[in-house]
Parts: structure tokens; C-alpha cells; sequence
């Protein structure tokens, strides 16, 4: 019998029990109450799954439920009764603080070990019929949740652990396939692959290693500087850029910054409101807007003017232009893509070119070797250029000997590709029979190509030897190169007497491979 549910204070009494009248009750019938809640507590606690304990403070056990006692015994003993004991001390605040600690407090489930099974219990304050204060744990056995548990942890670990596996052999596959792809890209350039917009001739490592370069950097947008002395094919570069870039088909406008000056250039990028200047009867678009969403390239940047240099500098810096006589700044998107032959680190220091727009220019450098330091190029630039040059002037050239070969590549070609474009030119039109001799070979710096520029023009030499375009071409050629000769090599002067753009007698004079430099100097000589 188990005095302990005689717990009549309890208000549950009469809640469960409300045809138990404190009117009619007797001594008799109040132990019969008593015996039957007393039996029926013991059989709905035996009935409950979980064990359940009434302790003393000091750890002893008072009552066990059917639970309980299954599991540990009755009386418990070894471990289990110095555990019990443990939980009744940790417990025993509760019962001591039972008036002010929260009701929280004393339901708190706490886990522990009882011998080797895990268990959890919380505890209650419980009174005993003597009016003792005792403690009522109620403990389940969570061996199997805590087995679960352990389960779950080691399934979730090798999950993790085959995911990061996954995820290593994912990472490792795309570093090679990049790998492999950069082998792919590498050894298509040394076995010559072209792209449909590749022009430039030549397998040396330097040109191989220039060609990986525009394609490695061609994708991104970031503004990009083309350095090299001249003739050494800036403008290819710029064209396999463009090609080979995500705004490949987008507009693409090639301005050479030397050829105009300095205020019409300054209109003719950014453009000009009504009125900005004499002349300005309407407002007019700039290039930077008619090729928005394209790309620009900005040939012989070196020699811009300070004032054009700050108005690139907001192009490149914000992304915006300011026309002419306006100060409306105007969004545009625009790559740029600039060239140059003049050291521009040099111009910095000098105070010529301005070190912020030298370093927004400068983000990416492709700097193109000259000729002389690449001549392995040479017999397939020579053979390029004989098989062009054959075609356009109806020749039958068909054999250039080692000898002529030998003399090129001894020759340090400080024109570059260009001189060597120009040299083939004039010997394909020299040359009388089948093949390229030593008499047709005329260098740059050759006395005679200054003399027989300057010759009066002989028609009946070339009559019968030549076709028409070459013979046009040729006295194109000598005109030009008299105009520069009277002039002093003063290029804007040949072009007003000329009635032409100074720009369109740049471009034919780069045509003809006629150099002011050159005319100036044997004019000083
Ligand atoms: N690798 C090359 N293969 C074929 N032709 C080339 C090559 N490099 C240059 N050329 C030719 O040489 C000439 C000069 O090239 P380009 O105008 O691109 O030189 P550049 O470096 O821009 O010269 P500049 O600084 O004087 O403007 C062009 O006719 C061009 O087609």
C-alpha cells in the first residue's frame, strides 16, 4: 500500500471525482474513497510507459511504478541508486526553492545516464501524506531515440562526407577541363589554327604567345593598349580584338588620333551642340554615341593633346561624354581599344601624357615585338606577301632563291612588317621574269628609293611590264612622295596642296610605306 497518493489536497480530487460530497462523507466511506483513488493512481502510474520515482531529498526510493521497477529492480540497487541519489541532489533545489521556482523550472527535462542507459527525467515537488517533501521523477529510457540519434549523426556525416567527396571530384574535373582547354587553345595556335579574322602571318613563339594572349583577354571589356614600334601590325591586333570580343558584332570605328587636329577631333568623337563653334549650325552626334554598345579604337593615342586626354580620361573613368559646347554628361558604353608606338611611360615622366590616363588606358598591355626580334617569321610573311602581290599585279613570280631569303633575314627592318610589306611590293613590280633578284630588292633607307620617287615618272618603263593598277598605284606613290619632298615632310601642307584629309594622305602614305621621318631626315642629310 502506498501512502503517498493519499495527496487529497490536491485539487485533481475533486475535479475527478465530483460526486464525492463534503456533506455527506464519513469516516467509512472517506477510507473506502481513499483506498480506491489510492489503487487507482497505482494503476494508471503501473500503466504508464514511462518509470516513475517518488524520492527522498536524501536519494531514497519511496515508490517505483511497474516501469521502474522493470528496469532497475526493486529495490534498485548499485549504480542506479547512487544515480538516483545524484538527481535527487540536483533535484533538491527544486523542492527547496519549490515556492519560488518557476513552474519551467521544476518540469525541466534533463538527460542522464543511469549504469549505462540514457535517460530522461523531470521532476515535480511532491508532498507525502505525512506532509514530507518529496521529489516525483518521471524518467523514460531513450536508449532506442538516443540509437536513432547516433544513427542519424553517422548517416549526416558520411552524407557530408560523400558530398565533399563529389564535390572535390567536380572541382578536380573542371581544373582539368580548363587545363585541357588551354592545351586545346595552345596547341591549336602552334599548329597555325586561325581565326576567320586572324590576318596576321606568322608561327614564331612570340606570335603564338601573342595570339593566346588577344584571345585570352579579348573576351573581357576592360580597355586595352596596343603598344609596338610602328609597322609591326597594331591594327591587325585590333581587328583579331574586336573579332574574337563579345561586341564582335556590334559597330566598330577606327579613328587615328595624329591624323586630324586637335578641336576637330575632340567634335568628331564626343560631337558638338548647336552654336559650340562657328560652323556649328545643329547639334551633332560624336562617334563615342553613334558606336555606343561597340568598340573604338584610338590609333596613335600617344599624341593626343592635354585637353583631349582629360576628356578621354571621363570616358574611361564614369563612361560618359560631354559634346562640344554642352555640359550634359552623356552615358555611353563603349569598348576602347587604344594604340601607340610612343613609350608612353616615358611621355608620363616627360609630363606629355597624364599617368591617370595612362593607368586607365594601360589595363591590359599587348605589346607586339618587332619584326627583328621574330625573324623566323620572315620566309612566310616573304611568301605571303610575293603570292598577294603576284595576284594583284598579274605577275608570275614564282621563285624567290635562299639568297634573297638570306639578305632579308640579315636585315634588322626597323619598318617593321610594313617595310617588309613595302619591299616585296616594289620587287614584284620590278622583278622581269619569274623569280626575285638581288636588283629588285630596294630597302627603305636606299638612296635609289628616294631618287626614283622623286624621278619624273617614266610611263613607258612600266608599259607593258605592269598593269594598269600597279602603274596607277606606282605614280600614286611618286606624286606623294614629291608633294612631301617640296613640303619638307610636313604632312599637313602636302595634304592642303594636294586637296586632300590629312587623314586619307596618312592612310596612302602608309599604303605606299612612304615615311615623313625618312623624306625629313635625307632632307637634313
Ligand atoms: N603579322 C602580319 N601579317 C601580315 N601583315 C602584317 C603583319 N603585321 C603587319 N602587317 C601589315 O603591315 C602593315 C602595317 O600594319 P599596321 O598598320 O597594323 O601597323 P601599325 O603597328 O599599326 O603601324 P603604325 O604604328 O605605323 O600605325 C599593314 O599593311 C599590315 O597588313
Amino acid at each position: 500500500m502506498l501512502p503517498y497518493f493519499n495527496n487529497c489536497r490536491s485539487p485533481i480530487f475533486n475535479l475527478a471525482y465530483p460526486h464525492v460530497s463534503n456533506k455527506n462523507v464519513t469516516v467509512s466511506n472517506m477510507q473506502e474513497e481513499v483506498h480506491r483513488l489510492s489503487t487507482n493512481w497505482r494503476t494508471l502510474l503501473d500503466a504508464m510507459p514511462e518509470m516513475v520515482f517518488l524520492l527522498r531529498e536524501t536519494g531514497e526510493v519511496e515508490y517505483m511504478n511497474r516501469s521502474a521497477k522493470g528496469c532497475f529492480g526493486f529495490p534498485c540497487g548499485g549504480r542506479a541508486t547512487t544515480c538516483l541519489r545524484e538527481v535527487s541532489q540536483q533535484c533538491g533545489t527544486i523542492l527547496n526553492d519549490a515556492d519560488d521556482c518557476d513552474a519551467t523550472e521544476q518540469g525541466r527535462v534533463t538527460e542522464t545516464l543511469i549504469d549505462t542507459t540514457p535517460v530522461e527525467y523531470s521532476s515535480v515537488p511532491f508532498v507525502g501524506y505525512t506532509g514530507e517533501k518529496l521529489i516525483m521523477l518521471v524518467m523514460r529510457d531513450i536508449t532506442q531515440r538516443k540509437n536513432f540519434e547516433r544513427e542519424l549523426l553517422q548517416f549526416n556525416t558520411s552524407i557530408e562526407t560523400i558530398l565533399q567527396q563529389k564535390i572535390s571530384e567536380l572541382q578536380a574535373s573542371e581544373e582539368t577541363r580548363i587545363r585541357l582547354s588551354r592545351q586545346v587553345n595552345s596547341l591549336k595556335t602552334q599548329l597555325g589554327f586561325h581565326h576567320k579574322a586572324d590576318q596576321m602571318v606568322g608561327r614564331s613563339r612570340k606570335m603564338r604567345e601573342l595570339r593566346e594572349m588577344i584571345h585570352q583577354v579579348a573576351g573581357s571589356d576592360a580597355t586595352i593598349l596596343i603598344t609596338g614600334e610602328s609597322g609591326t601590325g597594331k591594327e591587325l591586333v585590333a581587328n583579331l580584338l574586336k573579332a574574337t570580343s563579345q561586341r564582335e558584332d556590334k559597330p566598330f570605328l577606327k579613328i587615328n588620333c595624329n591624323a586630324i587636329n586637335d578641336s576637330l577631333l575632340e567634335a568628331d568623337l564626343f560631337g558638338y551642340e548647336k552654336g559650340a563653334f562657328t560652323g556649328a549650325t545643329a547639334r551633332k552626334v560624336g562617334k563615342f554615341e553613334v558606336v555606343d554598345g561597340g568598340t573604338i579604337f584610338l590609333d596613335e593615342i600617344g599624341d593626343i593633346s592635354p585637353r583631349m586626354q582629360v576628356s578621354l580620361l571621363r570616358v574611361l573613368q564614369n563612361g560618359e561624354i560631354i559634346r562640344v559646347g554642352g555640359n550634359e554628361p552623356i552615358k555611353v558604353d563603349v569598348r576602347v581599344i587604344a594604340a601607340t608606338n610612343v613609350d608612353l611611360a616615358q611621355a608620363v615622366k616627360d609630363k606629355k601624357f597624364r599617368l591617370d590616363l595612362y593607368y586607365r588606358l594601360n589595363i591590359i598591355n599587348i605589346d607586339i615585338p618587332p619584326l627583328r626580334e621574330r625573324k623566323e617569321d620572315i620566309v612566310e610573311l616573304v611568301s605571303f606577301f610575293v603570292n598577294h602581290y603576284r595576284e594583284a599585279f598579274k605577275k608570275e613570280i614564282d621563285f624567290v632563291p635562299k639568297s634573297i631569303i638570306n639578305r632579308l633575314l640579315a636585315h634588322d627592318w626597323p619598318g617593321n612588317v610594313r617595310e617588309l610589306e613595302n619591299l616585296i611590293q616594289r620587287a614584284v613590280l620590278m622583278a622581269k621574269g619569274k623569280m626575285i633578284t638581288e636588283a629588285d630588292l630596294i630597302f627603305d633607307q636606299d638612296p635609289r628609293i628616294e631618287q626614283q620617287r622623286v624621278d619624273t615618272f617614266n610611263i613607258d618603263d612600266k608599259l607593258g611590264a605592269l598593269p594598269l593598277k600597279a602603274i596607277v598605284a606606282d605614280f600614286e606613290a611618286a606624286i606623294i612622295h614629291r608633294a612631301l619632298d617640296k613640303y619638307n615632310g610636313n604632312v599637313s601642307t602636302a595634304a592642303t596642296q594636294l586637296k586632300l584629309g590629312k587623314t586619307a594622305l596618312y592612310d596612302k602614305m602608309k599604303q605606299h610605306g612612304i615615311s615623313a621621318k625618312h623624306i625629313k631626315q635625307s632632307k637634313r642629310n
